[in-house]
């Protein structure tokens, strides 16, 4: 039976959820199609328990530093009581809650396996096999997220590799785990389990973790992890893995070509993500399967003016604040479509997501946390801009009292030719909060000159915004 709505969103998670909400506060009819969890990945497989994961080590890390408080910690970690805190935060990987909120927001739920059946239709299969055509009148946003990408390695198919969904849901710590890939998911999984009692083993393919931010992350993210225990192996390719009884045995190839095998009982997978499009039946409406969804600036595939890809299926920025932005501003320009309005696309207007490109913030939840917006020097340099980079310790008052011994980094790249910022990086304990501040003075491109009057309120770790401007001074 067709059933027609002003939109069709397919995929339920943090962005889909956003885009029907948006599009209905905005006076239209919405339908989300959700094959798993209403919440998507980071709700059930992502943020949320990977963070719940981590929050006690953190704690933990920041009461051992300060004098006096250390003494009080006298136990170890509760394994049993974080796994159950994590469960918690998942609501034990059962989506009512979120059903609720859907209903509540007056968007409808159709639950099945959905596929796009030509133009402005989608055809989902329920769990019983029935089939329900839906009719999109303005738009079908496409929001089915992504997967976690398996490299081509000899035999890895065959291992049975935990992908992150296992990494984040375990139900009890492996003895030994093995991590390929230094990035946001390899860094946080390896500070959580090695504080969770596993022995950690971490295979990075570059010569630094964390390869896309500041050097100075890579570098302070490898100190830590080492001094916590794990085995951080830099400029290494594993070249083929296999099972042998309960392990896993990997043939890696370290830096200066030497090889040898190493062992776990468990392996992670954690090399980055694959725009799920590979069986949604692009085909029927002339695209390719398997490619991030091309999308301009309004979400809008080209060509296609009644097709959105919002999140992490389009590749821009797999975060979920940031497929959630994309999702606000898709809808709004979906919504201003429908009403024939003019839609205005140039940069920071209520319909594009601008911020993709110049102001993306995002924190990897490490300890010491990586917390950085905008532009890195690298980014900057690669964009001929005129730029100059302030690196300097984080160390003031408010950091001192925070934590003894308190050790961080400041990064600011300060475009020299119009003297506003172009990126903000902070690495070091209890960094995320600082973020914000630097997003805002991003995003409203805060002139240097202006910024001496947003004075920080002392003594807190926000001082160094002074210490920073000083050292761009001279
Ligand atoms: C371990 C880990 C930790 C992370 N931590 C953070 C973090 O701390 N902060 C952060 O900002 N980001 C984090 N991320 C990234 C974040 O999880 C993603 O950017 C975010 O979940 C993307 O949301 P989405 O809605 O675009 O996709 P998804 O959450 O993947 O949602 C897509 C939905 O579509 C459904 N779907 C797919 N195909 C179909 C179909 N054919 N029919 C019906 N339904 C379908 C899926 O079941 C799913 O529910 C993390 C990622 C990982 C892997
Ligand atoms: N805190 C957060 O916001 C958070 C946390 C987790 C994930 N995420 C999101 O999810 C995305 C995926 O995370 P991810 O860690 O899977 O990807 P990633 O792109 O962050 O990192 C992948 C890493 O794997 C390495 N690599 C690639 N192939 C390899 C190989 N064959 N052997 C060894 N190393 C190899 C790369 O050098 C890279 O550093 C992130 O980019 C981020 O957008 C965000």
């Amino acid at each position: 039976m067709d059933q027609t709505y002003d939109v069709v969103v397919l995929g339920a998670g943090s962005t889909g959820e956003n885009v029907a909400d948006t599009v209905v506060r905005g006076g239209l009819t919405a339908v989300l199609v959700e094959d798993e969890l209403v919440g998507g990945e980071c709700s059930y497989w992502a943020c949320m328990p990977s963070k719940a994961l981590l929050r006690g080590t953190e704690v933990l890390a920041e009461a051992r530093a300060v004098d006096g408080a250390r003494q009080a910690v006298t136990g170890e970690q509760d394994v049993a009581a974080t796994l159950a805190r994590r469960d918690s935060f998942t609501s034990n990987w059962d989506d009512a809650g979120q059903v609720e909120w859907v209903r509540g927001a007056g968007i409808d739920l159709v639950r099945g396996r959905g596929r796009l059946a030509g133009e402005r239709a989608v055809v989902v299969t329920g769990p019983d096999g029935a089939e329900t055509r839906l009719i999109a009148r303005h738009a079908v946003a496409v929001c089915t997220g992504s997967t976690a990408a398996m490299p081509p390695i000899d035999g890895l198919a065959q291992v049975q590799a935990w992908s992150p969904r296992e990494a984040t849901s375990a139900k009890e710590t492996p003895r030994r785990l093995l991590i390929l890939g230094g990035g946001y998911v390899g860094c946080e999984m390896a500070t959580a389990w090695q504080a969770l009692g596993s022995r950690v083993t971490l295979l990075q393919r570059d010569d630094r973790l964390l390869p896309k931010a500041e050097p100075a992350a890579g570098k302070a993210v490898t100190a830590a992890l080492r001094a916590g225990g794990v085995d951080v192996r830099l400029d290494t390719d594993v070249t083929s893995a296999r099972r042998q009884g309960d392990e896993v045995v990997l043939t890696v190839t370290s830096e200066g070509g030497r090889q040898e095998e190493v062992r776990g009982d468990e392996l992670l997978v954690a090399v980055g993500r694959a725009a799920r499009t590979r069986d949604i039946g692009l085909d029927t409406v002339g695209l390719a399967p398997g490619d991030p969804l091309q999308v301009d600036d309004t979400l809008q595939v080209r060509d296609r003016p009644w097709l959105y890809g919002v999140g992490d299926v389009n590749g821009r920025r797999q975060l979920t604040h940031m497929g959630k932005y994309q999702a606000r501003q898709a809808g709004a320009a979906i919504v201003g479509r429908a009403r024939g309005e003019d839609v205005d696309t140039s940069d920071w207007s209520p319909f594009v997501a601008t911020a993709d490109r110049y102001a993306t913030p995002s924190v990897v939840f490490t300890i010491p946390q990586v917390a950085s917006v905008g532009r890195t020097s690298a980014d900057a340099e690669d964009a001929g801009l005129p730029h100059r980079v302030v690196e300097i310790p984080l160390k003031v008052a408010g950091s001192s009292l925070f934590a003894d011994d308190y050790e961080g980094t400041a990064i600011a790249v300060v475009d020299t030719e119009r003297e506003v910022l172009l990126g903000v990086t902070f690495v070091g304990p209890a960094v995320a909060e600082l973020l914000q501040a630097a997003t805002m003075a991003v995003v409203g491109e805060v002139p240097i000159a202006r910024l001496w009057h947003a004075v920080p309120a002392y003594p807190t770790v926000s001082e160094i915004w002074l210490r920073l401007l000083e050292a761009y001074r001279g």
